[in-house]
């Protein structure tokens, strides 16, 4: 499948990008396109090849073909988040910034993220939540064109990642990166996404456009078509009923039905 190109000069271009393990090709042949500002979600089962793709964006592994243009500026968060101990909360969001202001923009993106108070906790006194916002800040000060996210909420408690929900959207519609988000949790790819892609094999097998306005919730029209349209795609199925008779007793975001929570992990 070839993605139609969004625009003159998108922040993220993939053409025919090809990774291989061995004789598993992992990502085959995969064109993909993300403008400036666009928030992509990427699902798919376990070992579609998210994980591979999103390493390949942020530079951390090589590609055995293809062409990938990518913005210099850009930041990645994963599912845990990787602070050093032993340094500071504010030391951990300026590692590798160049000194000067850096202590000042350390402050403001952990204000930006709730963490004010905070500035010179060391990571082991810090919740789950809060650890996840300096990974968040430490992307965040270094003004990415392109944020890059591998699960940065799988590991959280429901509410938590209710929170982190909202800072994100804040946050991206403040700076405007380009986002790719990989979730397992379709519900959470139609919270936040403009677009989402579903992965099968290497292959972009198939692209939704959320037209929802925002703030969006698991309530609201259209949601539920969405992710009964995004649950077949994954082969998830879900029993006639069971969907709306769950949302009813939930009500709002905070507890979408199981069908949907992390449908695909793995
Ligand atoms: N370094 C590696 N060496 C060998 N095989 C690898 C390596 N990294 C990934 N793979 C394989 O590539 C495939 C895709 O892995 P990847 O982690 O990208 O999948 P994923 O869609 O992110 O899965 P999950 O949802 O479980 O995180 C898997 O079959 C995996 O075993």
């Amino acid at each position: 499948m070839t993605t139609q190109y969004l625009c003159e000069r998108p922040a993220v271009r993939l053409q025919q990008i090809v990774r291989q393990f061995g004789g598993n090709r992992v990502i085959d042949n995969l064109d993909l396109d993300i403008a400036p500002g666009e928030f992509v979600a990427l699902l798919g089962a376990s070992g579609s090849g998210k994980t591979t793709l999103l390493r390949a964006l942020a530079g951390l592994d090589e590609v055995d073909g293809g062409r990938l243009e990518v913005p210099e500026a850009r930041a990645a968060v994963f599912q845990e988040p990787r602070l050093m101990p032993w340094k500071r909360t504010w030391k951990n969001v300026t590692l590798g910034l160049r000194a000067g202001d850096a202590r000042q923009r350390a402050i403001q993106a952990l204000t930006e993220v709730g963490l004010a108070h905070r500035l010179e906790a060391y990571p082991g006194t810090l919740s789950g939540g809060e650890a996840q916002r300096v990974a968040l800040a430490r992307g965040l000060v270094r003004e990415p064109e392109l944020l890059l996210l591998d699960e940065p909420f799988a590991a959280l408690d429901a509410l938590t990642r209710i929170r982190m929900h909202r800072l994100i959207i804040e946050l991206w519609q403040t700076h405007k990166p380009a986002v790719l988000l990989v979730t397992h949790d379709v519900d959470e790819a139609i919270l936040l996404a403009d677009r989402i892609i579903v992965l099968k094999d290497g292959r972009i097998a198939r692209e939704i456009r959320v037209a929802l306005e925002r703030p969006r919730d698991n309530g609201q029209q259209g949601f539920n078509a969405i992710r009964a349209q995004l649950l077949g795609l994954l082969g998830v199925a879900v029993e006639r009923g069971e969907e709306g008779a769950q949302e009813q007793r939930s009500g709002g975001e905070s507890f979408p039905p199981a069908a949907s929570r992390r449908a695909l992990a793995g």
